[in-house]
């Protein structure tokens, strides 16, 4: 489990970017993390990891303080950030010397997902693209089987195939064991993949439900004409006609479409967040 819990945290010479904020992830879950620019995803995430020490309050993962750095929680934990440097080596190089730190790391794990994503470990870093780069660090971060595994705009920089085969291949990677953050503005490389949503919004989590909760309390609706006034949560200009979030009230299970989800959120958090007001959750 990761708990983080009354974080208070400001950069330098800023205002402070979040104050009391808790938050509780589960494992066997995957979770995205959304959020505007400059939302607080990615100083969230360095704090989860550690890389980051909050001014106030603790953050916990499997029971060990993240700012602690421990050798035993640094083994379980592996961050894709979105921008990254690698040194000019060969792949199966870098393999050599960052497995060591991971002892639960798998060589044949790493191949199969390697050859997946076409790529060669016998290539240089610095000659791949950036896209190659990025699927290169994915199949090194499944395969060191971390129990944390948290993914910072992950699909940047990916091709439509590399997109459903990351889709694939994180779907397959989730254990109960496991906890795996994607971050995210691609909200659509999140569907079908995603367990729960966490929205940040100036750095306070405005929304946090799982996508089983979301569709069978909303439904998502691409013509909202007939539909009562009372029962629209929120509403938007989508080709020519108003589509948009109603209460759902059919009890059936919902596609969730996290575009409009997330739209909505950022519009008018308060008045989706009632819909779930009858739930207790721990944020
Ligand atoms: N190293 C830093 N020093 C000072 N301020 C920073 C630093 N890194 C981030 N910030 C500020 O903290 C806030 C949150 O930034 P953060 O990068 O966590 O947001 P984000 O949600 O990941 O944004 P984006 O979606 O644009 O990547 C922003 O106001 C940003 O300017």
């Amino acid at each position: 489990m990761i708990k983080l819990s009354d974080i208070n945290f400001r950069y330098k010479k800023k205002k402070p970017l979040f104050e009391n904020l808790n938050l509780t992830l589960q494992p066997g879950f995957i979770y995205g993390l959304l959020g505007k620019n400059g939302a607080g995803k990615s100083s969230l995430l360095k704090l989860i990891s550690g890389l980051l020490y909050a001014d106030r309050g603790n953050s916990s993962v499997f029971g060990l303080d993240a700012s602690a750095r421990k050798p035993e929680m640094l083994q379980d934990i592996y961050l894709i950030p979105e921008e990254f440097n690698l040194p000019p080596i060969s792949l199966s190089s870098f393999v050599k010397v960052h497995a060591v730190f991971y002892p639960k790391f798998s060589q044949n794990q790493f191949n199969a997902y390697m050859a997946e994503f076409e790529l060669s470990d016998d290539a240089k870093l610095s000659t791949l693209s950036y896209g190659q780069k990025k699927k290169f660090l994915i199949a090194f971060g499944l395969a060191t089987n971390a129990r944390v595994l948290i993914l910072d705009e992950p699909t940047n920089g990916l091709d439509i195939p590399s997109k459903s085969q990351f889709r694939k291949i994180m779907a397959a990677a989730l254990d109960e064991d496991k906890i795996i953050i994607i971050s995210t503005h691609q909200v659509r490389d999140l569907e079908n993949l995603i367990d729960n949503i966490v929205v940040l919004e100036k750095g306070t989590i405005v929304f946090n439900q799982s996508i089983a909760d979301i569709s069978e309390r909303l439904a998502f609706e691409y013509n909202l004409v007939g539909i009562p006034e009372g029962e629209i949560l929120y509403a938007e200009e989508l080709h020519g006609r108003k589509a948009g979030i109603v209460k759902n009230i059919a009890g059936v299970d919902s596609r969730v479409d996290l575009e409009l989800l997330f739209n909505g959120i950022v519009k008018n958090a308060t008045t989706i967040n009632e819909s779930f007001t009858s739930m207790k959750y721990e944020y």
